[in-house]
């Protein structure tokens, strides 16, 4: 079981941070305050957990890349443990295959074993899961086996045709970057992962991130939330 508040340590009372009155300082205390790990993935700590959700090319994994350098997160992309799953002689390689060009989902089982397998094998206990959960059964599957919700989900908004525009300009050699599949993942996202996105907007985890302009800019947007997190780590160790 992860031990939430074993490393807890405070440098200032906590009655004096909650005197704050602020709304992150106080969900932060609540996470690491709660003793609700389980046996899911094999650590004695509870990882803090980031969900990073947005359409298809609205920049997840380039941003992503830029959190983990900074911040020291381990960035796991379920599209990309997917893909690697595909191209190895796996049982499933097949499936995945014909699952991605055709743009939908991916049994939740299969990517949530990969995603397992990532974090026990992290080097950081700060987890970015980037395209993931991209349906409500993705996310109730994740939540049933890992048995935690995220700490946090950045959630990057951008109109469709600056992603179609990025998406064919990637030039990453993916099946799924055409025109047709495009489509086909502009649509299930619509369909399958906004609800995730409200899901959890009703919860009051998610950070609304726009997405266009520069990388830069962007990143700027990304940075303020993160840097937040790093004030609080100067109270609280994790
Ligand atoms: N702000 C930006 N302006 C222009 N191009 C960008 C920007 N951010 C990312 N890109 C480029 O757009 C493409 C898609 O970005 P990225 O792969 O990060 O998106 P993604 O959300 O991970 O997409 P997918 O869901 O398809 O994996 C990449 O070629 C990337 O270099
Ligand atoms: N939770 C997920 C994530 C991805 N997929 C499939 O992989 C494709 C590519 O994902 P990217 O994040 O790299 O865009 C995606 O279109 C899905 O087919 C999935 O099934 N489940
Ligand atoms: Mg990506």
């Amino acid at each position: 079981m992860w031990r939430r508040f074993a490393h807890l340590s405070l440098s200032i009372s906590r009655t004096k941070l909650q005197s704050l009155q602020d709304p992150t300082v106080l969900k932060l205390i609540n996470t690491f305050s709660s003793d609700a790990g389980n046996d899911g993935v094999a650590s004695s700590r509870k990882p803090f957990i980031t969900f990073v959700l947005g359409g298809p090319g609205s920049g997840k994994g380039t941003q992503c890349e830029k959190i983990a350098s900074i911040f020291g997160f381990a960035h796991l992309s379920a599209g990309e443990l997917l893909r690697e799953e595909m191209s190895s002689p796996s049982e499933n390689g097949e499936l995945i295959r014909n699952v991605i060009k055709e743009g939908k989902i991916v049994p939740s089982a299969i990517t949530i074993s990969l995603i397992k397998r990532g974090i026990n094998s992290a080097t950081s206990d700060k987890i970015l899961i980037d395209g993931f959960p991209r349906s409500e059964e993705n996310r109730i599957a994740f939540e049933k086996i890992i048995g935690v919700e995220p700490d946090l989900v950045i959630f990057f908004e951008c109109p469709e045709e600056e992603m179609v525009k990025r998406i064919l300009g990637r030039n990453q050699g993916r099946i799924d970057d055409n025109m047709e599949t495009i489509r086909k993942r502009l649509k299930v996202f619509e369909d399958l992962n906004m609800p995730v996105v409200e899901h959890y907007s009703s919860k009051g985890k998610v950070h609304k991130i726009t997405a266009t302009g520069t990388v830069d800019e962007i990143f700027e947007r990304v940075r303020q939330v993160f840097a937040s997190l790093r004030y609080l780590k100067a109270f609280l160790s994790f």
